[in-house]
């Protein structure tokens, strides 16, 4: 059994490792880590856990966690997994860090979007992009993984083929991008009240979406094309779901939905969490929820020559808890759907 320590275990992020970790075959969760729950059981935190986990929740250094696990997963604020981790605990430990610090390779970019300065810049160059639909030979020997951000990972795998073939001007994306709640974390701000989000639908950081770099640079090195991008993340009345509409310029014209669907449908064949759906069928994340899932479709729009990608997926599946897990099973050599693979939860 491989044994986890989850640093944060006590956020939407980390309970939903605990989720999925809990019915894993192949791990064990020996550690329970949290700030403001130290001493309390965890079912005491989250009483869907009641009788199923008696651990209390401990909030030991990284240092002393590394003696007991083999994998630590840190689902905790942006700039926490910085300013911890050392060579000394990679050398000890494989680490998943489900924040932003280490998926941006330039810490300049990194710290000008997050107002915060990065405390191991060592590190970054040493860290995988965990994307493991286009980064599988990477992860596999990774001793640190930064799981990619929730937009990020829908919006890229949305784009991704007909940025790879080169089919559209990677200077005409427009991101609209919608949201759950659970997407901002557990932790109380004005913003995320019941009143405030209920029965509302608004954008949010337009033009300035932490987001937006790391999509660029993910593009960019997809591409080839250094790409920039219009971003405008919209939070909506939901717990659970990402809904991604993208729209670019075809390069060429005459290009069919037909044939861009079909070379979506080869690009993802094999990709066991990737579902191109089919033509007139748009994604809709009540069909991804509390899944790995991502589902994606396009559309062309023959009067613009623009092509509109659509994709659906669970923020706290595969936006974070999912992939993260996803990471772990390919760094530690096993099947890489392993606790993976229940269907999407409806209603
Ligand atoms: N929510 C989402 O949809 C997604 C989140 N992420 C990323 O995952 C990470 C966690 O997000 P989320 O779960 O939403 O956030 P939450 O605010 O819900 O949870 C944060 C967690 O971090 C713990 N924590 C905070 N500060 C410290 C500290 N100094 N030392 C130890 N533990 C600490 C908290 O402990 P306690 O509860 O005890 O205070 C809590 O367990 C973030 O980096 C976020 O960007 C990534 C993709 C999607
Ligand atoms: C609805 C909402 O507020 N969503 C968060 C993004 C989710 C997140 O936690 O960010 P990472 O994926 O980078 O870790 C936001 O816009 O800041």
């Amino acid at each position: 059994m491989i044994k986890v320590g989850i640093i944060g275990s006590t956020g939407y992020a980390g309970q939903e490792l605990v989720r999925l970790l809990l019915s894993h075959k192949e791990a064990e969760i020996v550690w329970y880590g949290s700030q403001s729950y130290i001493g309390k059981r965890y079912y005491e935190v989250f009483g869907n856990m009641f009788e199923i986990v008696t651990d209390f929740c401990k909030g030991e250094k990284i240092e002393e966690l590394t003696e007991k696990a083999e994998v630590i997963f840190t689902a905790t604020p942006q700039g926490f997994c910085s300013s911890v981790l050392s060579e000394k605990i990679l050398s000890r430990t494989k680490v998943i860090d489900l924040s932003a610090d280490f998926r941006i390779k330039d810490a300049k970019v990194y710290e000008s979007w997050y107002h915060l300065e990065h405390k191991s810049k060592e590190l970054i160059k040493e860290a995988v992009y965990g994307l493991c639909e286009v980064n599988r030979n990477q992860i596999k020997n990774a001793r640190l993984v930064a799981n990619p951000g929730c937009y990020p990972t829908c919006s890229f795998l949305t784009i991704y083929p007909l940025a790879k073939e080169g089919l559209i001007d990677m200077n005409s994306i427009i991101i609209d991008a919608k949201s759950g709640a659970s997407g901002a974390g557990r932790g109380a701000k004005v913003a995320n009240l019941y009143c405030e989000v209920n029965e509302n639908i608004k954008a949010y950081g337009v033009t300035t979406h932490r987001h937006t770099p790391e999509i660029e640079e993910q593009l960019t090195i997809a591409s080839g094309v250094t790409t920039k991008i219009n971003f405008t993340p919209h939070l909506v009345p939901m717990n659970r779901g990402i809904l991604i509409t993208a729209y670019a310029n075809l390069k060429q014209t005459g290009i069919t939905e037909d044939k861009i669907r079909k070379m979506y449908k080869d690009y993802y064949e094999k990709e066991p969490f990737i579902r191109v759906l089919d033509a007139s069928k748009t994604p809709e994340t009540r069909w991804v929820e509390g899944s790995n899932m991502v589902d994606i479709n396009i559309a062309v729009d023959e009067r613009t020559n623009r092509v509109v990608m659509m994709g659906a997926m669970d923020n706290l599946v595969k936006g974070a808890a999912g992939q993260a897990v996803q990471n772990m099973n390919l760094m530690f050599g096993i099947k890489e759907t392993e606790g993976l693979l229940m269907a999407p939860l409806f209603p």
